[in-house]
């Protein structure tokens, strides 16, 4: 490997859920019960909108799906938001190493190797409860604090945070998410986006890759650097 690409890229920061591990899957499901309590449909495809939003903006959307409006109190879309972690929560609980999705682990092992920092810029106030589960805490130099953010993604604050907190420039950073408002997100704070989906899915990535298992260093570094 070209010593200057090592040298460009000096971190890679990642979603969590639908990147590190299928926790997608289960935000899926739990909103997918309360949409069924609620009389409301939902789709794999509508679905699709709620990844790398928050839990209140998700419901908010998940309710403008009816035909028709209800009117909900504060007091009422909080605990049904609460409803619907208290689902995921469960269904989390069971998490073990062996749902890290596929690469993952080798991935993050070539990048400690290489010297580049890694973190973790996750929407979910769950973050932390999912990577101890998945027991891979420690191989994460950061792991942004969402709770003392001021704006959601697609805003680029996550990403930027990860950045400061690693002491890096955005722009020798890789960001690699699942959903578009990260992608937003990653390429609002200056940095390479890397999509894990469907092409079309992802018109502003850098790159489209169709599984986490085609997650490679050496690739990335070719495509970082001819960007750079
Ligand atoms: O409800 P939580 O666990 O705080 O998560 C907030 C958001 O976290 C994001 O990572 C998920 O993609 C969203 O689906 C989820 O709504
Ligand atoms: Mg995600």
């Amino acid at each position: 490997m070209d010593n200057n690409q090592t040298k460009s890229l000096q971190a890679v920061i990642f979603d969590l859920d639908g990147v590190i591990t299928d926790t997608a899957e289960y935000h899926y499901q739990a909103w997918k019960a309360i949409a069924e309590e609620l009389n409301i449909p939902f789709t794999r495809e509508f679905n699709e909108n709620l990844k790398g939003v928050s839990r209140l903006d998700s419901l908010k959307l998940l309710l403008s799906q009816t035909t028709t409006p209800v009117h909900y109190s504060e007091a009422e879309m909080n605990e049904l938001a609460a409803r619907k972690n208290n689902l995921y929560v469960k269904l989390i609980e069971k998490i073990t190493p062996a749902d890290l999705l596929p690469g993952i682990s080798g991935f993050l092992t070539e990048l400690r190797e290489a010297g580049i920092k890694t973190g973790i810029a996750s929407a979910s106030k769950n973050a932390q409860t999912v990577l101890d589960g998945l027991g891979v805490t420690s191989w994460f130099d950061v792991i942004v604090d969402v709770t003392r953010l001021k704006n959601n993604k697609p805003d680029p604050e996550i990403f930027l945070t990860a950045a400061a907190q690693l002491g890096v420039e955005p722009a020798a950073c890789i960001g690699v998410e699942d959903a578009v408002s990260g992608v937003d997100a990653i390429k609002a704070a200056g940095m390479f986006a890397v999509a894990i989906g469907a092409a079309e899915q992802f018109p502003k990535a850098d790159i489209v890759l169709p599984s986490t298992a085609k997650l490679s260093l050496r690739d990335l570094m070719e495509h970082f650097a001819v960007k750079a």
